[in-house]
């Protein structure tokens, strides 16, 4: 089974382009997804009793935590310290759940695979980018984001350029979706193509 990683700065388009390689039959593992169910799920006691006050109706306050850990490196690798493994033991059941359907291809869709090393455990990583100017109005635009939190979230992640170094393959998401769907498909070709050897 050939797994991808696919990764990218904030706002650089890692969901839309995961969305295209799901509507291309690759099963897709989202690690965004298994933190919300984390955080909503019985471990966040977990979280409550690092953060006190945290959970709101028994979820996790997402925006609360945010102002908590941004700002705070060493809250924030308390939180990486619970959140991380329990994020990798979701995807060691999905990985063993589509190995025993037999998948030839699989992909993780993993915001920090470069800042946690995760880029060993893959096949082949594909990044997802964007110019600055594009990330940071995406980025702006959404509810309750400000220029300090853009900022903190940047300063923890492994820069765009060096990301784009390290990829085996890139999606530039700044040409449209109609663009970044033809980028999918073509590395999938290619994949395709490769596929008997990797196994
Ligand atoms: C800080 C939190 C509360 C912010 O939540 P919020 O809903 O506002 O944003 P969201 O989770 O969608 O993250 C937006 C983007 O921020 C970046 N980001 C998130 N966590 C981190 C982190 N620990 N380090 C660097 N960048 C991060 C990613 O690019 C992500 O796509 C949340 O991201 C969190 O709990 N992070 C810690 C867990 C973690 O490391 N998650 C990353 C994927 S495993
Ligand atoms: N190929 C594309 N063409 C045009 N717009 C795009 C494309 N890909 C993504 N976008 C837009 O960029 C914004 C961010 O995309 P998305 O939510 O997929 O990013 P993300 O990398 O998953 O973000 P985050 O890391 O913050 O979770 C969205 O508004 C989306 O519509």
């Amino acid at each position: 089974m050939l797994t991808i990683g696919l990764t990218g700065s904030i706002g650089m388009g890692k969901s839309t382009t995961a969305d295209m390689f799901r509507a291309e039959g690759v099963p897709v593992y989202d690690s965004d997804r298994a933190v919300h169910e984390i955080y909503s799920g019985p471990d966040a006691a977990r979280i409550e009793a690092l953060f006190p006050g945290i959970l709101v109706d028994g979820v996790v306050d997402r925006a609360a935590l945010a102002a908590r850990v941004l700002g705070d490196a060493q809250a924030l690798r308390r939180l990486e310290a619970i959140v991380h493994p329990l994020v990798l033991e979701k995807r060691a059941a999905f990985v063993e759940e589509r190995r025993r359907a037999d998948d030839a291809l699989v992909l993780f869709d993993i915001p920090l695979l470069f800042e946690t090393g995760g880029d060993a455990d893959v096949d082949v990583v594909v990044v997802v980018t964007a110019p600055e100017e594009v990330q940071r109005e995406r980025v702006l635009a959404r509810p309750g984001m400000t220029e300090e939190k853009f900022a903190a979230i940047r300063a923890k992640q492994t820069p765009d350029a060096e990301k784009r170094r390290r990829a085996d393959f890139i999606v530039h998401t700044d040409r449209g979706v109609d663009s970044a769907r033809e980028q999918v498909r073509l590395i999938l070709r290619e994949l395709k193509s490769r596929e008997p050897k990797a196994r």
